[in-house]
């Protein structure tokens, strides 16, 4: 190794793989290809062998671009450049049809990236089979069914197994490159210390055990806690290449021209860099990564592009440059421009706080306007107000120690998502935009109890109080809010908001139970509109008086609206759905209970079905045609970018994990309960609700057979969010926080996604051979349904009690129930499946009095109880 020492970090017999052609790493790259310029994208190619790649990666993965055709174009114009077509090319997708596409266009030996056994070992070995009859060489990841290897023995079980049953099926091991999966380091995490001296020492194992085989790897990730700060991160990828080498790392997908020669490295930074990734233990008071973020802020900065960039508008006068980071939501130089204000106002006499009231307001102001005259969406608010934050965090210590009163707010708002209930997406947003607009809000978080919330209102002396709710039994929760405010003779505005509430329901059930006014805010946009009027001496009477009327009105249209008519319960059962029992699901290929600890996040960022994403941002349309969109295309493309960033650090940096569990059981239909073998009844409730001719009165137990079947059940969470939202929120950065929950919704959802596909194909197996597109697998198109209760096919969140005892879901998920039956943590599913080809969603919609009493009974549960589980549900 001390060969390599007045050389580049890349000793000779190392290969190192070109990164620059691909979509997902180079947004130069990406915009070419995106731009059909294929001309000026092979330039990128021949570049990078110029500079010195022996490999060049290309990767189409991108969510906009026909993949299969980018693929092959590209291919095939390098594969006729002399010049670059001299090297091999590395087909890398996460999507096998595109891998096959490309080997179809590759006359040179290609090679493959990846495959792994994440799907099992059959698929791993028909697409290894397959790399064979192209002649391929093949990245194997360390990955299997259980997730990605993180320490240094699952790399080496992994890689071990692959090989010997690559090797099994004749697969030449010299065409086996494994890839151990490199992995963010200096990221703030205990765990993730490791991750470098893992990767390494597992190279030297596996080249140990595996003979002949080669080791690769993708160099960015290690330095991902450092995005921005190039300096430090090529002096890290350099030490990282260093130590791997020669423990037998073969090649990595790197910047040739971004490597830095070890031995001319800053020396302070080439040990900071050896210490956090040999892990080597350290003196003094800080952790080698607390050593090597403080040394990093000395080399920041430093960049050329980033000077270029940051140049024109922070040459502006100070107040504009504010206005500007406000209106962009830019935080970077927030903290010095503010203090540069405040210093200023000081030497001319002013006071600190008037930095808030004049600049920093100015600045909200235009944000406020262009929010309210639609120019400006709720992401970028929420942005704002980021900066906003940050920079009263700085002025707040000047303000005190004046003893100055805080900048009058125009209005103080408590803001609580109900007992019973976690969910605070939606609270948090309302939350933000209120505080933009000048209002103080007092947010006392989630499962607040009503007495707590009294009591604040009243020792705080708030204005207002603003409910929010996800769930149904939060509606409930609500009303007791204000019959409790009535009781303690209160006259203050009542908010309602969130995902279940609704005008109607405010107006026939909270607002009788109040006599001060009840508003329902029906989402954010209109929060700051409904707060100013309730608090204009003006506005206020006449505006309390129009809700009042209008939910009058809502109540009287109620009482005399003609109701459908509702059949007896007896014959409604007459009338069920009769499925062709011949077609039920065959007994499962794998009955039991299926617990996974740790699915990929990798796997499952490929199945985020994007458009609810854009709706808890009230930006609406569908996905992706809302990238695009004339209106609010620009600011959800932002959004999508912020995203993208956030999705790669919580992957690179294993910032949350997937559990799941799905789970089967025999049992038969008996009336409308099911009834597992094992003696445990799911009682559901049947459409009452008088149809048109011969249309079914449906319940789910209808899709399973009076003489046996089976059904199953599964519950999957994301873990993980607390420390980094904790992290944000100490960071006064709402916007990221909000970011980090939203996403943590789209994995669940996903993970939710792929484990029914992985039930359907593999665990139950009823449908193995299915192939479906991501789009066909978002709209659900396949054989077999997923009804969770809370929704319309199973309205009662009660039942998720026995659906968790059946799972084991606390042990096996870690999730737990309120006592509202909301999931924590709140990024969670669970349902049950149902695999007979004619099941299919419906809503229950209202039930009788007679299914109220039957269903109590069959639930053992006294009338009052089910009455208010099925509040919704009933008349
Ligand atoms: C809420 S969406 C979520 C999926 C969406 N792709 C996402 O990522 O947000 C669809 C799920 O809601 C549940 N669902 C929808 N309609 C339902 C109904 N009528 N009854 C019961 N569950 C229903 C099912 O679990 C279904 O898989």
């Amino acid at each position: 190794m001390t060969d390599q020492t007045s050389t580049t970090a890349t000793g000779s017999q190392f290969v190192n793989i070109g990164e620059r052609t691909n979509v997902t790493g180079s947004a130069r790259f990406k915009k070419l290809i995106m731009a059909d310029d294929y001309t000026a994208a092979v330039e990128v190619a021949r570049q990078q062998v110029e500079n010195g790649a022996q490999i060049i990666d290309v990767n189409m993965d991108e969510g906009l671009l026909d993949a299969v055709h980018a693929m092959t174009t590209f291919l095939k114009l390098i594969a006729a450049e002399p010049d670059i077509a001299r090297v091999p090319v590395m087909i890398d997708s996460s999507k096998w049809h595109v891998i096959e596409a490309g080997l179809k266009c590759v006359s040179g030996k290609p090679i493959v990236n990846s495959i792994s056994m994440k799907e099992g070992e059959a698929q791993f070995l028909e697409q290894a089979r397959k790399c064979m009859d192209y002649g391929a060489a093949v990245v194997v990841m360390a990955f299997d069914e259980t997730g990605q290897a993180d320490t240094k023995a699952r790399k080496i079980e992994i890689c071990s197994r692959a090989y010997q049953l690559l090797t099994d099926i004749g697969f030449p091991p010299e065409d086996i490159i494994f890839d151990p999966n490199v992995f963010a380091v200096a990221t703030g995490i205990e765990e993730h210390d490791r991750y470098g001296l893992d990767f390494i020492e597992a190279v030297r194992e596996i080249k140990a055990n595996c003979p002949y085989v080669k080791t690769s790897g993708g160099l960015s990730n290690l330095s991902f806690s450092f995005r921005g700060n190039e300096t430090v991160r090529r002096a890290m990828h350099s030490v990282f290449l260093y130590h791997a080498i020669p423990a037998g790392l073969d090649m990595a997908i790197v910047n040739a021209g971004q490597l830095d020669i070890y031995d001319q490295i800053d020396p302070v930074l080439r040990e900071a860099c050896e210490d956090v990734i040999l892990m080597r233990p350290v003196k003094g008071e800080l952790t080698a990564t607390e050593r090597l973020i403080e040394l990093a802020e000395s080399y920041k900065g430093t960049d050329v592009a980033q000077e270029k960039a940051a140049a024109e508008w922070r040459g502006w006068p100070v107040e504009k440059r504010l206005e500007h980071a406000l209106v962009k939501g830019i935080d970077a130089d927030v903290v010095s421009d503010t203090e540069e204000l405040r210093a200023r106002f000081e030497a001319e006499g002013g006071r600190p706080i008037h930095v808030i009231e004049g600049p920093l307001m100015d600045g909200m102001n235009v944000v406020g306007d262009l929010f309210g005259s639609g120019k400006m969406f709720l992401p970028q608010v929420v942005k704002s107000a980021r900066v906003m934050k940050k920079a009263v965090a700085h002025l707040i210590p000047y303000i005190e120690a004046e003893k100055e009163e805080g900048a009058k707010a125009k209005g103080k708002i408590i803001m609580a998502t109900v007992k019973g209930d976690v969910h605070d997406i939606g609270k948090n947003i309302v939350g933000v935009v209120l505080q933009c607009n000048g209002y103080e809000v007092l947010d006392l978080g989630v499962m607040v109890p009503w007495p707590k919330i009294l009591e604040i209102a009243k020792t705080e002396d708030v204005d207002m109080i603003g409910l929010s709710g996800l769930i149904t039994p939060s509606l409930d929760e609500m009303v007791t809010v204000a019959e409790e405010m009535q009781r303690a003779g209160m006259t203050m505005p009542l908010l309602i908001g969130g995902a279940t509430t609704s005008k109607v329901h405010t107006a026939l059930r909270i607002e009788p139970a109040y006599t001060g006014p009840v508003i329902h805010v029906l989402d954010a946009s209109r929060a700051v509109g409904v707060a100013s009027k309730l608090l204009s001496d003006t506005l206020r009477d006449d505006y309390v008086a129009d809700v009042k009327a209008e939910y009058d009105d809502v109540r009287f249209k109620r009482a005399n609206k003609g109701q459908s008519e509702l059949l007896p319960l007896a014959e409604a059962r007459a009338a069920s759905f009769k499925p062709d029992m011949s077609d039920k699901p065959p007994a499962p290929v794998k009955p039991g209970l299926h617990a996974f600890a740790d699915w990929s996040l990798d796997d499952l960022r490929e199945v985020i079905d994007w458009t609810p994403f854009f709706r808890a941002w009230e930006l609406h349309g569908n996905y992706p045609a809302i990238l695009t969109d004339d209106v609010v295309g620009e600011s959800a493309r932002s959004l999508f970018e912020d995203a993208q960033s956030m999705l790669d650090r919580i992957i690179a940096e294993k910032w949350l994990t997937a559990k799941a569990v799905a789970g089967f059981w025999p049992c038969r239909r008996d009336g409308d309960d099911i009834l597992l073998d094992s003696g445990e009844r799911l009682p559901f409730l049947r459409q009452q609700v008088k149809k048109s001719r011969d249309r079914a009165n449906y319940c789910l137990a209808d899709f399973v057979d009076p003489s046996g079947d089976w059904i199953g059940g599964f519950a999957v969470g994301i873990h993980g969010i607390e420390d980094h939202s904790a992290r944000f929120q100490a960071a006064h950065d709402d916007y990221s926080d909000i970011l980090l929950k939203a996403l943590a919704d789209r994995f669940a959802e996903a993970m939710a996604e792929r484990l029914h596909q992985h039930v359907r194909t593999d665990l139950w197996g009823y449908a193995p051979g299915e192939q479906l597109t991501n789009e066909a697998l978002i709209k659900e198109q396949y054989r077999g349904i997923r009804p969770a209760p809370g929704y319309p096919a199973c309205p009662d969140h009660s039942l998720k009690p026995a659906l968790f005892d059946l799972l084991d879901a606390p042990a096996n998920v870690g999730l737990t129930l309120t006592e509202s039956f909301a999931m924590w943590p709140t990024a969670a599913v669970s349902g049950f499946y149902f695999a007979h080809p004619e099941a299919s969603y419906f809503g229950v919609a209202r039930v009788g009095r007679d299914q109220l009493e039957d269903y109590a009974a069959r639930r053992g549960a006294d009338l009052a109880t089910a009455e208010r589980w099925l509040r919704p549900n009933l008349d």
